[in-house]
């Protein structure tokens, strides 16, 4: 029996987006989009992630529970490590997720972590993380946050402003003078127009990040850390965006990086020793739905090693080590998460059409990438399976505004009913990271699976977390 009453039935609902239409099998998980151990039961079709039934974890860990698949998360360091041909090419960029479990998974894997605050290097550095792993971003790193990763010995503190770089010339005028020079890599701002929301494009020149390689800001940053004998520019880095599908960004980029080395070592002979790394910063694409096609990461990587090859050989340099910050690529996959379905109600919309609303106990605040981007999931009936028809419909979830959706435009069966459970797709990047307390929802429990054992990577918060703070 449906558990929601049945609203107005004024027909079949006229999806908003263009050419979007119902899968041919509402119950069918694309390989491409659900994490690498996904299946459905073979007994009832519950879904099932690495061996372990999804309403077995909400039992166990409540909803809504974000559910990483730790083999899958490994396996695509590897898939990057491999195609760049070495672990220390890669940084997995936390700011997709990070976490303590996910530090030492990292540590284990070999490759290396791009922090871009205080805090995400204070969680890295206490799980343990190997500071000489360590890349250090951000666009206004105190001075306070300077001197802790100095301290710690970080791998490589990428400067992204002259405040930056007269900081970090205090702290290394105040240090011994026998101390090993502060390793420094100067972000470039290469002026591409990345195809991706314009949010999260970050190579125009009109954005915060970097320094102006058209402006001459570039070579002019690089002049400030050559004067300084307490610093070594050990490489140069560029970030065009994030989400980003078209390897032919990264080209111009790798372009307009080489073009700068040529520059900057012509300049000063003497960074011909030092610069050994291009890094070009992360951003790969995945697959939210199965009409997203993402670039490979092995594809990605010969592009790259080609142009940059080419590029050192017309300018008669010997070509650094590539490297590569992905971290939506590493982490997004190979996560779900699983909400339980609360209240269905059916909207009657101009036209006589009908949209399906479908509340879920979680919403805005751990995922807010729906109502920040306009960003698109797939979500099915993970549950059981079903044949009813497909109604199309919209996830929403239980914060107090309109904008509060998870998933836009979908289709889910016409039998889905309150207690279901559904799961959502690819949220293991920027959705926990992003999570908030608002309308003081708790943040969701993050479980990792693996051969079938599940286990807390993060504890779910109660009412005692969010009046933590309370003065009371
Ligand atoms: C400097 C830098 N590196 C790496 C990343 C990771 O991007 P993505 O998660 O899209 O791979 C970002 C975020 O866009 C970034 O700003
Ligand atoms: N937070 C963004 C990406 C920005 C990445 C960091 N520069 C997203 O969810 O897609």
């Amino acid at each position: 029996m449906r558990a929601h009453p049945a609203g107005p039935r004024h027909g079949e609902v006229v999806p908003e987006r263009h050419g979007y239409a119902p899968a041919s099998d509402l119950n069918a998980v694309d390989p491409k989009v659900w994490p690498r151990s996904l299946s459905r039961s073979s007994l009832d079709g519950s879904m099932m992630v690495a061996g372990k039934d999804v309403r077995d974890l909400a039992a166990e860990f409540d909803t809504p529970v974000m559910v990483i698949d730790e083999a899958d998360f490994r396996s695509r360091c590897h898939d990057f490590a491999d195609a760049f041909g070495s672990a220390s090419a890669i940084h997995y960029a936390g700011k997709a997720f990070l976490c303590g479990e996910i530090a030492r998974w990292l540590s284990e894997e070999g490759i290396g972590l791009d922090v871009c605050t205080g805090g995400e290097l204070a969680v890295a550095l206490r799980a343990g993380f190997p500071a000489e792993r360590i890349a250090f971003h951000g666009s206004n790193k105190s001075d306070a946050e300077l001197r802790t990763a100095v301290d710690a010995g970080v791998g490589a503190i990428v400067v992204d402003s002259y405040y930056e770089i007269a900081r970090l010339v205090d702290i290394a005028e105040g240090r011994d003078e026998n101390a090993d020079p502060i390793p420094v890599m100067t972000r470039i701002t290469v002026g591409v127009e990345a195809h991706t929301h314009e949010f999260i494009a970050t190579a125009h020149e009109d954005q915060k990040f970097g320094f102006s390689l058209a402006a001459g800001d570039a070579a002019e940053a690089v002049r400030r850390i050559v004067a300084c004998r307490g610093l070594v520019l050990m490489g140069l880095h560029s970030h065009i965006g994030s989400q980003i599908f078209d390897p032919s960004g990264f080209e111009v980029a790798a372009h307009r990086v080489v073009g700068l080395l040529g520059s900057i070592t012509a300049e000063h002979p003497q960074l011909l020793a030092s610069i050994r790394t291009l890094d070009l910063g992360g951003g790969l694409g995945i697959a939210y739905t199965s009409d997203d096609d993402p670039t490979p990461p092995d594809a990605m990587a010969k592009s790259l090693q080609d142009i940059v090859s080419r590029e050192c050989q017309a300018a008669g340099l010997v070509a650094p080590k590539i490297a590569v910050e992905p971290g939506r690529a590493i982490a997004g996959p190979g996560t779900i998460t699983v909400y339980e379905v609360g209240t269905i109600k059916d909207v009657t919309l101009d036209g006589g059409h009908t949209r399906r609303y479908v509340s879920v106990d979680g919403g805005m605040s751990d995922n807010i990438r729906t109502a920040l981007y306009d960003a698109d999931y797939t979500v099915v009936l993970a549950s059981r399976t079903s044949t009813a028809p497909a109604i199309s419909s919209r996830v929403v979830g239980k914060h107090c505004e309109s904008g509060d959706i998870v998933v836009r435009d979908c289709y889910l069966p016409d039998d889905l009913a309150v207690g279901d459970l559904i799961a959502v797709a690819a949220t293991g990047a920027y959705c926990y990271a992003m999570a908030s307390n608002y309308n003081r929802v708790p943040r969701p429990a993050v479980v990792a699976v693996k051969n079938g054992v599940a286990r807390t990577v993060l504890r779910r918060e109660t009412d005692n977390d969010l009046m933590r703070l309370e003065t009371w």
